[in-house]
């Protein structure tokens, strides 16, 4: 047991790398605030607990005892803006519950949070998340739907309003009737990407014929498949992204989409309406890609309304016959037109980067793990085999490849924090955390603590098949209870899909099996995309 001494913003509650701390070490550490933290976090197996925690005079701290990062958030903005903390907030938590322990409270600017990371501790939070659980408002996004007088969606919605239409988008992109019903789709993407990349590689690529490889860089074709296999799902639309002349309004979308990313964050911690008024260029930059995302969703949801009432004008021509999350949404009825759009263009803006992203990481990761990918391209095979070609049956026989997506976001969370305001007070790693308090669950530095997982950063998928860590809470990349991701089954049905064609038809390696450095837009990327080298198997 040691004490800690209290210096400057070090100073309270220090439990130093014990938290997250590479080198496994047992024993109790005593904060600054008198918590006392079973710190058991031996790498060893059946060793990684839950911290245990209690008072040492047997009393539940005060909010105000929290460790923090400073009491000023203005001359934290200074800092973040300073030493370009933005786009390494993911390293600045890690390094912070290092220094402070398990939970910390923060505040930019404005913006106040209590951070923690224990698998335990995000479970009391959902247990206080209520009926209409809710999020930091990503102001600047709400900001330009008030401004263009344009209805708001799920993502931006909270109370009944958000639980209304949440309901009805849950009917057509989560129960499992609808995962049925679009997975054919996302599977006719993935092979016509596969097809692709074979054409490519027997083109550009190096070695004898039919053996040939090609080294690329893949994102910009991940993200036309991203968005080829949203606009088919949402719109029940090909777009012809894999031709050899793609359009240019296609293009435009993902670029519009990575713009209003890049310039959402710095953009939280300033007022929008007064970067409005003086004419900022940074939000002028935000509320331009906004425009064209919406633009490119109008003219797609005005095409399909017009072949839907065209058909049903001619008799049911499309009866029975599956028109994307769109027609389904528009032949109900249930939701207005006006709350389709907007829905349906946040789903289009959701549904491009997020699923391209963890992608280049998996490709990456897979290739410098040339076992664990041989191992998940043997369990692939065999279980397409055995389902005959067909693609939901191949997925469930593979749990390996569910696993890997699973893994790749534990290391590479698209976002890095899920939030919650609690409706009623809670204790959180024995502080008191009164109703209403911004708390945030921290998944990159959870993904990668020794406290939480054995051996955090192995590429490892099999660690999701035992019992223990596949426990409650330590799989979070989609957030969590009533509110998670809303295009979680499209995501992952998507990401698996496209990894199985893949290792089904290449070999997959990388020129650099360094480590990538990443970098936070609003989700989190790699500096450089990795270049990977596709060979035909
Ligand atoms: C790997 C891919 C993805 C990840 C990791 C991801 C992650 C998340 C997370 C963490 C949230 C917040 C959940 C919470 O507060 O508990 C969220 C919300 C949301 N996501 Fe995703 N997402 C992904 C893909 C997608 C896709 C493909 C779409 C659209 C097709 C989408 C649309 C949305 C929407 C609309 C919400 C707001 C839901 C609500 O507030 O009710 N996401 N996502």
């Amino acid at each position: 047991m040691r004490k800690v001494s209290t210096v400057g913003v070090r100073a309270p509650g220090t439990c130093g790398s014990r938290v997250l701390g590479v080198a496994p070490q047992s024993g109790l550490c005593v904060t600054a605030a008198g918590t006392i933290v079973d710190g058991n976090v031996d790498g060893s197996k059946g060793a990684v607990k839950a911290v245990r925690k209690r008072g040492v005079d047997g009393r539940v701290r005060r909010f105000e005892e929290i460790p923090h990062t400073g009491r000023n958030g203005w001359i934290n903005l200074l800092k973040f803006w300073r030493e370009n903390r933005f786009q390494q907030l993911h390293k600045h938590m890690e390094g912070t519950f290092n220094t402070l322990g398990p939970i910390y409270r923060e505040k930019v600017g404005t913006l106040s949070s209590v951070n923690i990371l224990m698998p335990s501790d995000v479970s009391e939070l959902f247990q206080s998340e209520g009926l209409h659980p809710r999020r930091m408002t990503l102001q600047p996004w709400a900001t330009h739907r008030e401004i263009r007088n344009h209805s708001k969606g799920v993502f931006l919605k909270n109370g009944e309003e958000w639980r209304s239409d949440r309901l009805q988008l849950n009917k057509e992109v989560m129960l499992s009737a609808a995962v049925k019903r679009f997975l054919p789709l996302l599977d006719e993407v993935a092979k016509d990407f596969c097809r692709m990349l074979q054409r490519r590689v027997e083109r550009e690529g190096r070695g004898e014929e039919g053996k040939r490889s090609l080294t690329v860089d893949p994102s910009p074709d991940l993200f036309r498949f991203a968005l080829e296999a949203s606009c088919h799902v949402i719109y029940g639309e090909r777009i012809g992204l894999f031709s050899s002349s793609p359009s240019l309004a296609s293009q435009k979308f993902i670029w519009a989409v990575e713009r209003m990313l890049t310039t959402t964050p710095p953009l939280l911690y300033l007022p929008p309406r007064l970067l409005l008024r003086i004419g900022a260029p940074l939000w002028t930059q935000h509320a331009t890609a906004w425009d064209h995302i919406f633009s490119h969703a109008e003219a797609r949801i005005q095409r399909a309304y017009q072949r839907l009432t065209s058909s049903k004008g001619r008799g049911s021509a499309t009866e029975g016959q599956y028109t994307g999350v769109l027609g389904q949404l528009m032949e109900k009825g249930q939701l207005s037109l006006d709350l389709i759009k907007a829905n349906i263009t946040e789903l289009m803006a959701g549904g491009v980067d997020t699923t391209a992203v963890p992608l280049q990481f998996a490709l990456f990761e897979l290739g410098r793990n040339p076992e664990v990918q041989e191992m998940v391209r043997q369990q692939v095979r065999t279980s397409w085999a055995q389902a005959g070609g067909d693609a939901q049956k191949s997925l469930q026989g593979a749990p390996l490849l569910k696993a890997t997506v699973k893994e790749v976001l534990r290391l590479y969370p698209v976002g890095i924090t899920v939030q919650r305001y609690p409706v009623k007070d809670i204790i959180l790693q024995n502080y008191h955390i009164p109703a209403g308090t911004m708390v945030q669950a921290c998944l990159y530095p959870m993904g990668r603590s020794s406290l939480v997982f054995e051996e955090p950063l192995r590429f490892n998928p099999s660690r999701w098949s035992g019992s223990r860590e596949g426990a409650a809470f330590r799989s979070l990349a989609f957030g969590f209870g009533a509110r998670q991701c809303v295009g979680r089954r499209i995501a992952e049905n998507e990401m698996q899909l496209l990894l199985m064609n893949i290792l089904l038809n290449f070999h997959v390696s990388v020129p650099s099996s360094e480590d990538l450095k990443t970098t936070l837009t609003l989700i989190l990327q790699p500096e450089t995309p990795p270049k990977i080298t596709f060979s035909k198997l």
